[in-house]
């Protein structure tokens, strides 16, 4: 797997650091109120795993499942609910994880369709955020870090289903495009 690896974009440490950040900044923004994080199958899995930890206040977490990249680099723009919300949300402070918002196409849909359910707030917590790519007017509330536009894989991030299991960020080389 890591024979594919061109170079390493965010490293282990890095990424630690950076979560425990946002960590303690949520701790903060968060004390006192009713809190639901609402992670993104499959991509926000470690991310999610390792910011949780670093939130010190009670909360509950869910999970949705979207796709609209498939076996693809490129968003079909089409974005499709595979598993939904267990409860209502009208009584929760809701905060999506997300891996990375690219186009912006995923989140666009997820919070026009997570505020129809009135829940008490939303807001968005992202590892990655690669503007240049943006084709929905989105801003993310909470940016690990900002990436040139390069596809990433690693920590979560998949390229047609693998790598999602490297502990750090990284490109890969032209010939992993080339095997599948
Ligand atoms: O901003 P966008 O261009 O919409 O891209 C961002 C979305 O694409 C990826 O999900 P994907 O559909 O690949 O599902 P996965 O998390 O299961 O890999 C990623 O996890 C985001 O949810
Ligand atoms: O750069 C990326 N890598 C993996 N999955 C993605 N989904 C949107 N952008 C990316
Ligand atoms: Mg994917």
């Amino acid at each position: 797997m890591e024979e594919y690896i061109a170079k390493v974009l965010i490293s282990r440490e890095e990424l630690g650091k950076r979560v425990a950040e946002l960590g303690a900044e949520i701790t903060r923004d968060y004390e006192g109120k009713n809190l639901l994080v609402l992670g993104i199958l499959k991509g926000a899995v470690p991310f999610m795993s390792d910011l949780i930890r670093e939130i010190k206040l009670p909360l509950a977490y869910d999970f949705m499942a979207l796709s609209s990249y498939g076996a693809s680099t490129q968003s079909s723009g089409v974005v499709r609910i595979l598993k939904d919300l267990e409860r209502s949300v009208d009584d929760v402070h809701i905060l999506i994880i997300e891996d990375i918002v690219d186009t912006g196409l995923t989140l666009k849909y997820l919070k026009a369709n997570l505020k129809a359910r009135n829940p008490l707030s939303v807001k968005v917590v992202t590892l990655l955020d690669k503007a240049a790519r943006r084709q929905a007017d989105v801003t993310p509330d909470y940016n690990g870090f900002s990436i040139p536009d390069e596809f990433v894989v690693g920590y979560g991030l998949d390229f047609n289903e693998e790598y999602r299991n490297l502990p750090y960020v990284g490109v890969l080389k032209q010939e992993a495009y080339e095997i599948i």
